[in-house]
């Protein structure tokens, strides 16, 4: 099967800090439909090889590859519209919920599927949520599953999620886990996954990746980085 996603030789050092690398020659594929945990301490650089895998971030050496194309052969929002960072605290736009929700079809001149993000707002949870309010005005629990459905109706092939379920209580945490589960067997769609919690990371996932010392090592096995 073709990769979804190949990185080469991903280096990074600390924005501001030459100095101090991040991490350095990481090489991976992952395939279509694949998911990943991706663990480690504080301050290893997790959330910014998502943010790389993105586009939201360069590298400072390395490449990245989606459907076998180069990400310099890419427009950086066809790029986004594919592979969709979740970052830890979520962004609302001003305006609604509703307004929120919808900005996925506005930006990629889509129709609105309000009929999902009605079920799915009702998975995690959030079927009493009134659409007509101010979205900065939720609290980070809910600002974080609105932001989950925002990028599930985008339908990527890949979704990229910086501790997902870090503002909620275990009740949400669960729906959470089961909606992705859901939306990943119906979908297909890839899931690289940040997390603090060993147990979720193996419930998650198969593959774990534990980012430390500046390299990636799956599974505690096998290591990403060549040169480490
Ligand atoms: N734009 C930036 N400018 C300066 N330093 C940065 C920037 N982005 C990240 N860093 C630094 O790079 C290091 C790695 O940050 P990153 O958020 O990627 O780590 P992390 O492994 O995701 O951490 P955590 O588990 O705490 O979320 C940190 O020391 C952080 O302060």
């Amino acid at each position: 099967m073709e990769p979804l996603l190949t990185f080469r030789d991903l280096t990074k050092s600390i924005p501001g800090n030459a100095e101090k690398t991040l991490f350095a020659d990481l090489s991976a594929e992952v395939a279509p439909g694949d998911r990943i945990a991706i663990v480690g301490p504080s301050g290893q650089g997790k959330s910014t090889f998502l943010r790389i895998l993105a586009l939201l971030a360069a590298a400072d050496r390395g490449e990245i590859s989606l459907h076998g194309k180069p990400h310099t052969e890419w427009q950086p929002r066809d790029w986004r519209s594919r592979v969709c960072y979740l970052p830890q605290h979520a962004v609302m736009l001003e305006g609604t919920v509703e307004y929120n929700l919808s900005a996925v079809s506005r930006l990629h001149k889509r129709s609105f599927e309000r009929a999902l993000a009605v079920e799915l707002a009702a998975k995690l949870g959030l079927e009493r949520i009134d659409w007509g309010k101010e979205a900065a005005t939720l609290s980070g629990g809910e600002k974080q599953r609105i932001a989950l459905i925002r990028a599930l109706l985008l339908r990527p092939d890949m979704l990229l999620l910086d501790e997902p379920t870090a503002s909620l209580d275990s009740d949400s945490r669960g729906r959470v886990e089961e909606l992705l589960d859901a939306w990943h067997e119906r979908e297909g769609t890839a899931l690289i996954w940040i997390t603090h919690d060993s147990d979720q990371a193996g419930r998650v996932s198969k593959r774990i990746w534990r980012m430390a010392g500046g390299g990636i090592r799956e599974n505690e096995g096998e290591n990403l980085s060549a040169c480490l």
